[in-house]
């Protein structure tokens, strides 16, 4: 595990209606701070990578589709330092990711239909805060075509 990604089952409470999923409250231990929630849509086979943010932490869960969720730790005195963490979450296995700032990640879509990245934050989206490299990048060993079999 990569130092400071937590990873949560999240409890679905399921009836004839429809459902209630939940995500972070206040009270939870991983709740520090909150800066803002928003919402990322990923097409099927769509990729969105790479990312890192170097003052926010981020939580998310996916509740509708699924993705596969890549995290790379090349953080200089990390414990984890070039470690990979890949990841399948998503309505059938509904979890909570923290994703502490200063990793690489990235996601791609892996349902039929899109995928909804819910994302809460502890600071308001500021661009200036945050890297983007290319997906295909050799910088992070992992390749998005891979089937990680
Ligand atoms: C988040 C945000 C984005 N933008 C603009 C910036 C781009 O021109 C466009 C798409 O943003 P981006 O390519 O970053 O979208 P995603 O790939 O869905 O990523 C977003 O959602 C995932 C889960 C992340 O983790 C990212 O930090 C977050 O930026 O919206 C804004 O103008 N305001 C905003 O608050």
């Amino acid at each position: 595990m990569i130092d400071g990604v937590v990873i949560q089952p999240l409890k679905q409470i399921i009836d004839e209606r429809g459902k209630v999923m939940h995500m972070i409250r206040s009270d939870s231990p991983l709740f520090t701070k909150f800066g803002e929630i928003y919402f990322s849509i990923v097409n099927p086979g769509a990729v969105k990578a790479w990312k890192r943010h170097l003052r926010m932490t981020q939580h998310f869960a996916v509740p509708v589709g699924k993705i596969k969720l890549v995290i790379y730790d090349d953080r200089l005195n990390s414990v984890s330092r070039k470690k990979i963490e890949i990841l399948e979450i998503g309505e059938d296995n509904y979890h909570l990711v923290r994703i502490p700032p200063l990793l690489w990640y990235g996601f791609k879509g892996i349902s039929k239909e899109f995928a909804l990245v819910a994302n809460c934050t502890d600071m308001p989206h500021e661009p200036v805060e945050s890297e983007h490299i290319d997906p295909y990048d050799k910088k992070i060993p992992y390749n998005w075509n891979s089937s990680d079999e």
